[in-house]
């Protein structure tokens, strides 16, 4: 129902905070959150899907992610995502009959050179799947490339802390056939992911540099083979989780086996952007370049298996076309003369940007949008667990006191950062601590005479113990302590209504097929407008 709320409207994404009635290992029902709970035990909660086709993925056993929840979020609609795209693209065919891919071959077939692929080696589906790494190794071999290498990021982030011989071995025994006639096919190169290559948004390009001795010119400690490596690291440090173990380097008596050189080419088979696009730049950009020293660049064709970012744009060689989110939420509020304000800290600074607005990292139009980034500590964030919380809601009780933004947007990391940590403890301080930044924004929204939608992008912290699929129990450890969980959940999120003043009319829907796609067009009815037709339908009834 159309209508229009007098004061202002924020939308304050908690994320990782899911949905689940299981209290053991649930960091949102275990911490004191007293104003949380009061707000989950009003007329205006309700649960919304943020998984699977409701957000874009293949299917319904597609955990959400931050990337499609924004998207979904900021536009009000569901767009197939990166990893429905690639899919598609490999099974039609598409993807190896596109022209980036035939130059890639032709040119390693030219140069008699090596193929090097990188990226997150898991089924996680968030960043990247395993399969299609074997999908293009497979299709290069069958096109006549006879020397490939593989510099394989492992996850323990987005799949099982600790799995990463799973997907190593399956690597190998893949590498080992297409190795048979001739060919050389092998791992060069690898580390945990928050370790080394995959850092964003800029919060640390010493990960980026790290990634990149380690991938383009072979420097690192060395070992014979990656799940060799695997157990000595592992042996190094007990208990680390996969994401956090260093980089390494597979040498044989010759030295690093796959360091890159002139001629070659490289290809990112990672889907999503966040993550993806500094080592894009490193590979792509000229002396301009100045993040860090990449010693002799060596010239090499590359390509992402997407386009990580469409304004800068990068990178330039990419080979599935992204999806061509239209018809924004920004796009709409703009022509309305909506003052808009959106905040988070660096760790999901772009979620909130460059997510939000449909993968666009320019603003729509500089008169009405006024973005604001806090910068994230650099810890693991078990360290901190309140993360930058206080600083974003300091500087939101500004904008709010300003009385300037009719819009306002936020993204809280903490249950998401500090759930993939799989520390529980923290993860409980992490509610918390939101908990009391929730009441300090919550009274500086009641006070400018304002609604707030609080929600989340998807779970994460709401189990933070790997669950058997068949007891329903905690998995166990050998030493019998419980497997903590990293990833991200299936969960639905919550949708709450604040509204201190009593100025939204109506109730919300009861529909079970509804996600986080449906709240753009509640957003602009509660601002008085009309949501164009081809949104998901508003929650208000
Ligand atoms: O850290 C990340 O890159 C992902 C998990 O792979 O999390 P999110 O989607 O919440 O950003
Ligand atoms: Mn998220
Ligand atoms: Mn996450």
């Amino acid at each position: 129902m159309k209508q229009q709320i007098p004061g202002p409207l924020v939308t304050i994404v908690l994320d990782g905070v899911g949905e689940i009635d299981r209290t053991e290992g649930n960091a949102v029902k275990l911490a004191h959150a007293p104003l949380y709970n009061h707000l989950r035990a009003s007329s205006r909660f309700t649960t919304l899907l943020a998984h699977g086709k409701a957000v874009g993925l293949p299917s319904d056993a597609d955990m959400g992610n931050s990337e499609v929840g924004h998207n979904a979020l900021g536009s009000g609609q569901i767009y197939d995502q990166g990893a429905k795209l690639v899919n598609d693209a490999i099974e039609s065919g598409a993807m190896f009959a596109g022209s980036v891919w035939r130059q890639l071959v032709d040119r390693v077939l030219r140069n008699d050179a090596t193929l090097h692929f990188f990226g997150l080696l898991s089924d996680g589906n968030v960043h990247s799947h395993i399969d299609h790494l074997i999908a293009m190794l497979r299709r290069a071999a069958s096109e006549g490339v006879t020397k490939a290498r593989v510099h394989a990021l492992l996850d323990g982030r987005d799949v099982g802390g600790t799995t990463a011989q799973i997907y190593l071995k399956q690597m190998e025994e893949v590498l080992a056939v297409l190795s048979e006639q001739g060919r050389d096919f092998r791992i060069a190169s690898g580390g945990g992911r928050m370790t080394i290559t995959m850092d964003r948004y800029e919060a640390d390009w010493a990960m980026v540099e790290r990634g990149w001795n380690h991938h383009v010119h072979g420097k690192g400690r060395t070992f014979p083979s990656a799940l060799e490596a695997l157990e000595t690291l592992r042996e190094e440090t007990p208990g680390i989780i996969d994401q956090n173990l260093p980089g390494f380097v597979i040498a044989d008596e010759q030295g690093p086996v796959g360091p890159m050189r002139d001629g070659d080419c490289v290809i990112c088979f990672n889907f999503r952007g966040d993550r993806a696009i500094e080592m894009s730049r490193a590979f792509d950009e000229g002396d301009s370049f100045t993040y860090f020293d990449r010693g002799t660049k060596p010239d090499v064709l590359y390509a992402g298996m997407m386009q990580y970012d469409g304004d800068l744009p990068s990178p330039d060689h990419y080979l599935v076309g992204p999806p061509n989110i239209t018809d924004t939420l920004t796009e709409f509020l703009v022509p309305e003369k909506v003052q808009m304000f959106a905040i988070s800290e660096t760790q999901k600074y772009g979620h909130v940007t460059y997510f939000w607005n449909g993968n666009r990292s320019g603003k729509v139009d500089e008169r009405y949008e006024t973005y604001m980034e806090i910068p994230s500590d650099r810890v693991s964030f078990d360290q901190r667990p309140w993360m930058k919380a206080a600083e974003i809601t300091d500087a939101l009780i500004s904008a709010l006191a300003s009385g300037t933004y009719r819009y306002l947007r936020v993204n809280y990391a903490n249950g998401d950062m500090v759930g993939h940590t799989g520390n529980l403890d923290a993860a409980i301080t992490a509610m918390a601590c939101l908990d009391i930044q929730l009441q300090r924004l919550l009274a500086a929204i009641k006070k400018a005479n304002g609604v707030a939608l609080i929600t989340a992008d998807h779970g994460n912290c709401d189990e933070m113990f790997e669950l058997d699929k068949k007891t329903g129990q905690p998995k166990r450890e050998t030493d019998g302590s419980i497997k903590p969980k990293t990833s991200h959940t299936l969960n639905r999120v919550p949708f709450i209504v604040y509204d201190p003043h009593g100025h939204v009319k109506g109730g919300l829907k009861d529909d079970p097929s509804f996600g986080i796609a449906n709240i753009a067009a509640t957003t602009v009815e509660l601002l008085g407008f009309e949501a164009p037709k081809r949104w998901c339908p508003s929650l208000l009834v």
